[in-house]
């Protein structure tokens, strides 16, 4: 069986500088895979790359066994879709929830519109009485679950996620943390996550892939990162300053639940 990405030699390359050097993973269907490393290590570049945003790429990008390059950008937004960070930069700021969520099959010329847009918002938890209104009529948590509905909406079996959790309140984020695990139980979707919080991966991740200035240190089962036994000592001090960070946070807030 194809993975549903297998990324192989990937360069990215700003200017004259390689942002990205000669990564290669795989994200198997159904899996759940994350990108950690300090901030400007390259994670963002990578799913860039992946949706086609990155200027200078190079290296093989496979979506579902296809080489990203043969798909044409209409066919991709239903293998592949990204949520990002803030839902509120995100959302169009005067569409309510129900053309937000209409516009993807519009675009596609898919019918019977409204009874998907019911059933994503059940979906994603989100009550019908807020089909209607608009994103600043939302609460952070509501918006974020608006922008998952979208990215579902076409059906996709890969979403791309970056830092989905990171704009949200402490109170809100383990919400929108359990909704992507049963999302991704119900649905049978693949993850690639991007994210600076060990503790997200460990709650939402199978596998993840430590980059450290573009290029791929380590990667291993969630298990590792659970038992913090990693092989290379990169991995190993990033492990240990997050759980100064964890310790922070837990002194702080509800996010101790993941
Ligand atoms: N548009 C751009 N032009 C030039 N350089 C860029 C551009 N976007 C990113 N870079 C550079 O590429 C490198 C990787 O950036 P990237 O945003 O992928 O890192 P990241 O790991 O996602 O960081 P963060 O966790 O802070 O989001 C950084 O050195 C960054 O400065």
């Amino acid at each position: 069986m194809s993975a549903a990405l297998n990324i192989e030699n990937l360069f990215v390359r700003y200017g004259r500088i390689d942002v990205v050097k000669d990564v290669s993973f795989s994200v198997a269907k159904g899996e759940s895979y994350a990108l950690v490393g300090e901030s400007g290590s390259g994670k963002s570049t990578i799913l860039r790359a992946i949706v086609g945003m990155a200027p200078d790429v190079r290296g093989t990008v496979e979506i579902d066994g296809a080489e990203r390059a043969t798909y044409r950008d209409l066919e991709f937004a239903r293998h592949c879709q990204m949520v990002f960070q803030d839902p509120y930069a995100s959302l169009h700021p005067r569409r309510i929830v129900d053309a937000t969520l209409q516009e993807p099959l519009k675009i596609h010329g898919i019918s019977g519109g409204s009874a998907k847009v019911a059933e994503m918002m059940d979906a994603v938890g989100l009550d019908q009485r807020f089909r209607y209104r608009f994103p600043h009529q939302l609460s952070g948590g509501q918006r974020q679950r608006v922008a998952i509905a979208r990215a579902l909406m076409l059906e996709p079996q890969l979403l791309l996620l970056d830092e989905p959790t990171s704009a949200l309140d402490v109170s809100v984020q383990a919400e929108i943390l359990n909704l992507l695990v049963r999302l991704r139980k119900d649905r049978g979707l693949t993850y690639l996550l991007v994210t600076h919080s060990l503790p997200v991966v460990s709650f939402l991740c199978d596998r993840l892939g430590v980059l450290r200035q573009g290029g791929m240190v380590e990667q291993v089962d969630v298990d590792v990162l659970r038992r913090g036994t990693f092989a290379k000592p990169y991995a190993q001090e990033l492990y240990a300053s997050s759980l100064g960070a964890g310790d922070r946070e837990r002194q702080s807030g509800p996010s101790a639940a993941v």
